[in-house]
């Protein structure tokens, strides 16, 4: 078996990336495996995808939008990052948000979409991130199978692993579609909110109010 396929067979939880990023061919490979399969679901959902107009392409469709967009998060690296020297020595807390969130439920494969905030108190020795890469690194980890709680986590740690600031505080308000859309048929304002503190954010009472109301500030400015 060629490496290329063994690497694409290797299997992960639904919110971790390959250990290596897929290349072109590679996306191509899966895309028409997945259209396949797809294909054989609407077979099996008596759904005539061969004869029927609206259906004859959306096998195809469906598994290039999961590799290439809902779940790229998975294949593709994290994004680039620039960084700043901290010249000044800045070292208070900077927020930023809203980010706008769209990712996908691990449950019932149904978006979730919300807002993300991110609080940074920078070491005023280490180094500062260009502002949109937060917006990037909250995407790349939004475009996987999620759950909220796992997805504050995940963007929090890689972050702080990148940065080493003194705190970092991540917050998210989303809107579960696998809740609303279907189930127990909740609410389209109902929405769940999370939270991931690390360190000075994670012990200090006064910046993590701080966090907070700056959150609900940017909020209610939507
Ligand atoms: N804690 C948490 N729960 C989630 C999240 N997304 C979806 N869920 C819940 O996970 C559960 C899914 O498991 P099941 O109870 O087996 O699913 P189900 O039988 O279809 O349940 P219903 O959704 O209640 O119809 C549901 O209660 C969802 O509302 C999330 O991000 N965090």
């Amino acid at each position: 078996m060629s490496m290329t396929i063994r690497r694409l067979m290797r299997t992960r939880l639904g919110n971790e990336s390959l250990d290596l990023s897929l290349d072109g061919s590679e996306k191509a490979l899966m895309v028409g495996s997945a259209a396949e399969k797809l294909r054989e679901l609407f077979d099996v959902l008596q759904i005539d995808h061969r004869n029927d107009h609206n259906t004859r392409d959306t096998p195809q469709r469906v598994a290039k939008m999961l590799v290439e967009e809902t779940l790229r998060g998975r294949y593709d690296s994290p994004p680039d990052i620039t960084e700043f020297e901290n010249v000044r020595g800045f070292d208070q807390l900077i927020i930023t948000g809203p980010i706008d969130l769209r990712s996908t439920c691990a449950h019932h494969l149904m978006p979730i979409y919300g807002r993300a905030y991110v609080g940074i108190l920078p070491d005023a020795d280490g180094k500062i991130l260009g502002l949109s890469k937060y917006d990037r690194i909250v995407d790349y980890f939004a475009a996987r199978l999620q759950i909220q709680e796992e997805l504050v986590k995940q963007i929090g740690q890689h972050i702080v692993d990148l940065t080493s600031p003194r705190g970092l505080a991540v917050r998210i308000s989303a809107v579960h579609m696998c809740k609303t859309h279907r189930g127990v048929r909740a609410s389209h304002n109902s929405r769940m909110v999370s939270s991931s503190y690390h360190g000075a954010l994670a012990t200090d009472q006064s910046l993590r109010e701080e966090f907070l109301q700056e959150c609900i500030a940017l909020e209610r400015g939507c």
